[in-house]
């Protein structure tokens, strides 16, 4: 039977702390406690779990214990403690006890990370003949020690992570077996060549978070490797070497700052025989997709995600490489792409692109021939629509458009062989609902959330009922905002019912909003008696009071209005929001003849601000009164020139989420314009990280806020205009 050992080492910082109940110390207030590692049968390993751990910091001995492989049967334990050198800090295995011990195949050492131990191995490490796995994590190791541990030649596999290791020991190469090696999170500047190309079996190298800078020498002769990790370096090129490494299936150099991938330095380049199957260069400095990737014929996943590659890239390898299709599954891209790259549209066995948080506006023709593309993101992008010739590819099912500037959906293919199941156009700028997707039989789910829109039209009876449509964030007036919440069955219920019910009451909650004898309850008269009947002077409103209303009308069916006529006392605004309500008609009266420019807050602005706030995007008229008394002419203008200009001006949130949208890398310009500093718009930015239209928003919302009642429509033009940003159509 194989034996192993794992140590966790606890750490003295802990031996002052409180003691556990059940524990029972000596006299002088000491506590031995004893902990005894659980054994993982099957692998004949001792092992303390994460865990458990935890539940062991104030230890102050351990004991190794193992099974003895004579009585196996008889399960004789024997136990060891190690000595503890205080004044070193330091762990060791008296010599003594090794010869207990030189049976182990494995053994693991770590320590929690924030104290610094280090730990010393003796030479007599090197009786240990079974040795196979050696792990040490977070303990301090000198040269000597290293040196001593790679007597041990049977180790096949040597994690030594986190040890403040600057350099290592050429005796490395003493270990001819080894076929895992980790050395991560060290502080390795260079990697020490020769010992490691020593390594005829090695499989695994994970040189990751060091300080590395040149990996050339080292990759050149590993030719049994299979798996490299160098992420988090500072590795500045790829070695062409990489292309020769024949077993070689996983490669990772993320975050490094590579800038590209060399060339065979006699200028002759053989056909690849690598078999890379996983390339990981997100995080560096690439400013183009490598050539040699074009050598990778067996790449299954690439991600090139944050480099700094841009639009003009792939012309010249497409060229050179059209005839040699290779098969890249999935590409994650996270740059400064305007455009999709044509790289990646000629593909034919491309079935995912990821190309969010690019700078995407358009996507050029030759997409088509991705013929395979059956996931698509091209979320956070300034696309506005969504173009036909992704659309039309035969395999697509799922598109994630959302977070652009997509005003019009004109070209979802509405023929049966349609695949499309799952489209998302969250957060862009429709306002009308997009028949297009009506006629996609195939779509499964939908999302439009957060856009503008305000009707969904009564073809949408035709769409499959199992659709999953999302419409939260809209300001939908027709169905009834309720309707919708409830779902596309709830809508298309609504609309049956429309059609078939035989008689169709439909009951309209009217509200009369205004100022103190604004004329709101003679309004009501008017619509009650169908003639003029003023209220006497003093004959108030208290609170409110509900009527009903029968309208008819020639060809129409009949209407009922539910109205609620509210008292105008200023004791009453408070509970007036409770009222109010996104299918309700509001008709906000105003006394004409007292009314000026002075007063439009407070006849009409205020209240005009209470209703988006409360509903949104509410259904207001406007009603004036009182125009008896003004001279004919006196009524227009004032209707014109300043009421109507005024509520025209108001911009709500929805309307700067357009403008935001539209926006692009100029809102920072727009914003120092606006009279904003560099450290408010790091705030805003820090606000809302990665979300560049929240951002925008949060500038823009800003802006209205400080600007109060002069933040118009037309004032946002204007600036706009003055800082030379091209977005007013949607103002
Ligand atoms: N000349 C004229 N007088 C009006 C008109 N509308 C209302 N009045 C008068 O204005 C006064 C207030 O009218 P109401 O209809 O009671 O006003 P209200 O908005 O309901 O008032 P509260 O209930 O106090 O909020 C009454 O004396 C009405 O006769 C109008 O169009 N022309």
């Amino acid at each position: 039977m194989g034996v192993a050992i794992c140590l966790h080492y606890a750490v003295k910082k802990y031996q002052n702390r409180e003691t556990k109940e059940n524990d029972q110390g000596p006299e002088s207030g000491q506590v031995d406690k004893e902990i005894s590692p659980a054994e993982n049968d099957h692998e004949s390993t001792f092992l303390f779990h994460p865990e458990q751990y935890k539940d062991h910091v104030d230890v102050e001995h351990i004991k190794l214990t193992k099974n003895d492989p004579v009585h196996e049967s008889g399960q004789v334990d024997k136990e060891i403690s190690p000595a503890e050198n205080d004044h070193e800090s330091t762990f060791l295995f008296h010599q003594e006890q090794y010869k207990d011990h030189v049976d182990v195949e494995h053994i693991q050492l770590t320590k929690q990370p924030e104290e610094d131990q280090s730990l010393t191995i003796f030479e007599e490490i090197n009786q240990f003949k079974r040795l196979k796995t050696v792990t040490i994590i977070g303990l301090k190791l000198d040269d000597t020690s290293l040196s001593n541990l790679f007597q041990c030649t049977s180790i096949r596999s040597l994690k030594i992570s986190n040890c403040q290791l600057a350099s290592i020991p050429r005796s490395l190469a003493n270990l001819k077996d080894l076929e895992i090696l980790d050395l991560s999170r060290n502080n390795l500047t260079t990697l020490p060549a020769r010992p490691i190309r020593s390594l005829p079996c090695l499989k695994s190298l994970n040189i990751s978070h060091n300080k590395i800078t040149v990996i050339r020498d080292v990759v050149k002769k590993l030719q049994a490797l299979q798996h490299l990790d160098v992420s988090y370096n500072a590795v500045g090129e790829i070695p062409y070497e990489i292309l020769e490494m024949e077993n070689l299936e996983f490669f990772s150099c993320s975050h490094n700052k590579i800038a590209r991938w060399l060339d065979p330095s006699n200028g002759e380049r053989k056909a690849s025989t690598c078999h890379l199957a996983s390339l990981n260069m997100s995080s560096n400095l690439l400013a183009e997709v490598p050539q040699n990737v074009k050598e990778l014929k067996n790449l299954s996943v690439v991600n090139l995600s944050d480099n700094k590659i841009g639009e003009n890239i792939p012309d010249k390898i497409l060229r050179q490489q059209i005839s040699e299709l290779f098969y890249l599954p999935s590409v994650s891209t996270n740059n400064e792409l305007e455009d999709l790259p044509l790289v990646l549209c000629f593909l034919p066995s491309l079935t995912k692109l990821d190309l969010k948080q690019n700078k995407i506006s358009s996507v050029s023709e030759n997409v088509k021939s991705c013929k395979s593309l059956s996931v698509l993101d091209v979320s956070h992008n300034r696309l506005k629509e969504i173009p036909s010739q992704v659309i039309r590819l035969p395999e697509l099912r799922v598109i994630d458009a959302s977070n652009n500037q997509i005003s019009s959906v004109s070209s979802l293919r509405k023929d049966e062989s349609s695949v499309v199941e799952d489209v998302a156009l969250a957060d862009n700028c429709l306002s009308h609902f997009p028949e297009a997707l009506i006629q996609t039989k195939s779509l499964k789910k939908v999302d439009l959330s957060n856009n503008n829109i305000k009707e969904i039209p009564e073809t949408i009876m035709d769409m499959p009922k199992d659709v999953k449509l999302e419409l939260k964030g809209n300001p939908i007036i027709d169905p009834p905002l309720e309707v919708c919440q409830a779902g596309l069955e709830t809508i298309q219920a609504f609309y049956e019912d429309l059609t078939t019910a035989s008689s169709i009451t439909q009951c309209l909650k009217t509200l009369f909003l205004g100022t103190y004898e604004a004329g709101k309850t003679s309004l009501v008269r008017v619509f009650q008696l169908d003639r003029s009947n003023l209220t006497k002077t003093g004959e108030r409103t208290d609170g409110i009071e509900v009527a009903e209303l029968h309208l008819s009308a020639p060809n129409t069916s009949d209407i009922t209005l539910s109205v609620w006529d509210f008292a105008g006392q200023e004791t009453y605004y408070i509970t007036h929001q409770f009222f109010l309500s996104a299918k309700a008609l509001m008709l906000l009266v105003v006394n004409l003849e007292e009314y000026d420019s002075a007063r439009f807050y407070s006849t009409c602005g205020n209240w005009m601000e209470n209703m988006i706030a409360k509903v949104g995007n509410p259904v207001v008229i406007p009603v004036a009164t009182h125009i008896d008394k003004l001279e004919p002419e006196e009524v227009e203008p004032r209707i014109a020139e300043d009421f109507d200009k005024n509520l025209e001006s108001r911009m709500p949130d929805h309307l700067l989420l357009c403008v935001a949208k539209k926006l692009g890398a100029e809102w920072e310009r727009l914003a120092i314009h606006m009279g904003f500093t560099k450290a408010n718009v790091y705030k805003f930015k820090c606000d809302h990280l990665y979300n560049t239209d929240q951002q925008i928003l949060a500038m823009l919302t800003t802006w209205r806020d400080r600007k109060g009642r002069n933040a118009t429509r037309q004032e946002l033009q204007r600036v706009l205009i003055e800082a030379g940003v091209d977005v007013i159509s949607c103002l």
